[in-house]
């Protein structure tokens, strides 16, 4: 369990997180979202105590990180695969680690299988492309076996099947029960990895609810009726508070309501329905409007 309580971080005259209150639970994979610069990154250094937070706290099982006895058997990290010493192979490089933590070097293995960096571990760092260091800094993070992950973008440079594999691999390690703490900006891989979103703008909280909120909260997530009487239907929707379009003379596309609402209403008026469905917006969607107001490096419409 991570928990932030009135996390702050100030750079000069600059907040970069303001005010942080959550949780981020364990058996969950939660999706850590924002626009660039929002403070994500920033967020997880003050986790993991390499950076000291203006005001507030945050703790990991809760103990602040310096005070946590056996830190990589507590919390695994990727943050900057890059972070490696270019020369020293892969293999040496998980050896160190484990020798300095008193992790038993049989893990390296472990861990190098799983990732499946096994051959590529004994080239060196340098050599390696981003898709491979970030699969050494996967394994970095697991070598411990500990109950609290975080990765801060682990699918930057991935293959298709790379990132397939990652999305597996965070859905296993939150099944085991463990605590799953990951950031990106590929939205539609979010949507088929996350359990729950924690959304921040600015360093400011914006969202922190389950994936499947965060959709049906979105403007664009509407229930989609067909009936002979659109009409009458459209009239008795509008009535009862509902924002209704007819984009069709037999469909009513009626958003603010239920779909059991809209069904009930329709049965009690006579109302003969064709099809009632429900239209999910994308996550992508959802979080554009999310984060419209907070999008601090948006680029200008190409010819403006
Ligand atoms: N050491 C520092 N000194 C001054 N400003 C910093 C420092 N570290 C980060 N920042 C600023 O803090 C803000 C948040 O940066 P951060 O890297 O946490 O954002 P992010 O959400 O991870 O962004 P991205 O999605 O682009 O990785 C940025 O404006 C950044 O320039």
């Amino acid at each position: 369990m991570i928990t932030l309580n009135g996390l702050c971080k100030r750079y000069g005259d600059r907040t970069v997180v303001d005010d942080l209150s959550l949780e981020v639970r364990p058996g969950t994979v939660t999706g850590f979202l924002g626009p660039n610069g929002a403070g994500k990154s920033t967020t997880m250094r003050l986790i993991l105590g390499l950076d000291r937070p203006t005001a507030g706290t945050a703790l990991i099982n809760g103990v602040p990180y310096h005070r946590i006895r056996n830190p990589l058997r507590t919390v695994g990290a990727l943050l900057d695969a890059r972070a490696l010493h270019p020369g020293r192979s892969g293999h040496a490089h998980l050896v160190a680690l484990a020798r300095g933590n008193g992790i038993a070097r049989r893990r390296v293995a472990e861990v190098l299988e799983t990732v499946g960096l096994t051959d590529a571990a004994r080239k060196r760092a340098g050599a390696l492309s981003l898709g491979m260091s970030q699969r050494l800094g996967i394994a970095a993070a697991l070598l411990g076996d500990p109950e609290v992950l975080m990765f801060d973008e682990p699918v930057n440079g991935l293959d298709p099947d790379g990132v397939r594999w990652v999305r597996h691999l965070m859905r296993s390690l939150a099944d085991e029960g463990r605590t799953v703490f990951v950031s990106s900006h590929l939205m539609s891989e979010m949507q088929l990895t996350a359990d729950h979103l924690v959304v921040i703008g600015r360093g400011r909280l914006i969202m922190d609810a389950p994936l499947t909120e965060v959709i049906a909260r979105s403007s664009l997530t509407a229930v989609v009726v067909r009936t002979p009487h659109a009409g009458d239907l459209s009239v008795r929707l509008s009535a009862a508070g509902m924002r209704v379009e007819r984009p069709g003379e037999n469909e009513i596309v009626a958003t603010g309501a239920a779909i059991e609402h809209i069904g009930d209403l329709a049965y009690e008026a006579g109302i003969r329905l064709h099809e009632l469905r429900t239209r999910e917006a994308s996550l992508e969607q959802a979080y554009q409007e999310l984060t419209a107001s907070s999008v601090e490096y948006g680029a200008r419409k190409a010819g403006v």
